[in-house]
């Protein structure tokens, strides 16, 4: 059996049209959203999604600002820069691009975003309302992740559902959005015995790890949907944490790399920032954009 390919770059595309529409709404009623992006420093990768943020924002009508600040920037001026962002009604979200320089402390500074701008869903406040069941801001990733579940699956109730990856940006809110949606969910990471196994069982596979080719084709349960959330820049080019090639001769369906999780990242940050604008306007949330 070939596996069906989950095409997340059309579906994205599909998403930001949708979100662009609702845009114009907002704009006959006055309201126009914002989103400021801060990047520091230069990593290369970095400046690439920062861009490419950028170009979609404005591509779907929303106002974009853009803050590049010095790899040696200071704790105190990046926190400074937040409150402001925090007391700018013009803007409705705010995104610190990840990873901080060494020197900054992550915690603190997504700490201070105000969380009803929190588009990418990291402050703590976010994360006990997605723990708990409440209304929350989503990370993006696993935000886009569920939508390619739920678009592919249906009801995801009562599936067995495996995450390779207890990083606070995707394992574990990914496991909190399909408990939410009544899957069985286990996290596996690094000190998980036999994983192989484990991931045999998965009727929904998630793999964020961030290594190579990681998960082999023996892993995956005949007719398993695989989401490979990994994107690693390798001699053979991008690649994911899936072995791509073998894995689609044993899966029911599976997302590429590029081309499946990582477009559907920026549109959830644009569906996001629709939401925060929606919300702070006392508008109710856009359909379907929230989980
Ligand atoms: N504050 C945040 N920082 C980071 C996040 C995040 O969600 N919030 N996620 C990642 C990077 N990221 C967005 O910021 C991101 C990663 C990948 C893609 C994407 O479209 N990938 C393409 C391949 C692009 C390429 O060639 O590199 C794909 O998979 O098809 C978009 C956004 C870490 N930091």
């Amino acid at each position: 059996m070939t596996a069906t390919l989950i095409d997340g770059k059309a579906f994205a595309a599909t998403l930001r049209a949708r979100i662009a529409t609702e845009v114009a709404q907002m704009k006959d009623h006055g309201i126009t959203p914002g989103l400021a992006v801060v990047l520091v420093g230069e990593d290369p990768a970095s400046q690439v999604y920062v861009r490419s943020k950028g170009k979609m924002t404005r591509e779907v009508g929303m106002n974009s600002y853009e803050h590049r600040l010095p790899a040696e920037t200071d704790q105190d001026s990046l926190l400074n820069l937040i409150t402001r962002l925090n007391n700018d009604p013009a803007v409705n979200g705010i995104l610190v691009q990840l990873p901080l320089p060494k020197h900054l402390d992550e915690s603190l500074v997504i700490n201070a975003i105000d969380p009803a701008k929190d588009v990418d869903g990291f402050h703590i406040q976010n994360v006990g309302l997605l723990a708990t069941g409440q209304k929350a801001m989503v990370p993006c990733t696993p935000l886009g992740c569920l939508m390619l579940l739920r678009d592919r699956l249906g009801s995801l109730s009562g599936k067995r559902a495996v995450i390779i990856g207890r990083s606070n940006i995707v394992g574990k809110p990914m496991a909190q959005l399909l408990l939410r949606d009544s899957a069985t969910v286990t996290i596996a990471h690094s000190r998980t015995e036999n994983l192989p196994a484990l991931c045999r069982e998965a009727d929904i596979l998630v793999a964020a790890v961030g290594r190579p080719k990681m998960v082999k084709a023996d892993w995956i349960k005949p007719g398993a949907t695989v989401i490979d959330v990994g994107i690693n820049r390798t001699d053979d080019g991008l690649v994911g944490d899936v072995d791509f090639a073998a894995a689609r001769e044993v899966a029911g369906a599976i997302t590429p790399v590029p081309g499946g999780v990582g477009p559907m990242t920026i549109a959830c940050l644009l569906a996001n920032t629709l939401t925060a604008t929606a919300r702070s306007n006392g508008l109710p949330d856009p359909d379907g954009l929230t989980p």
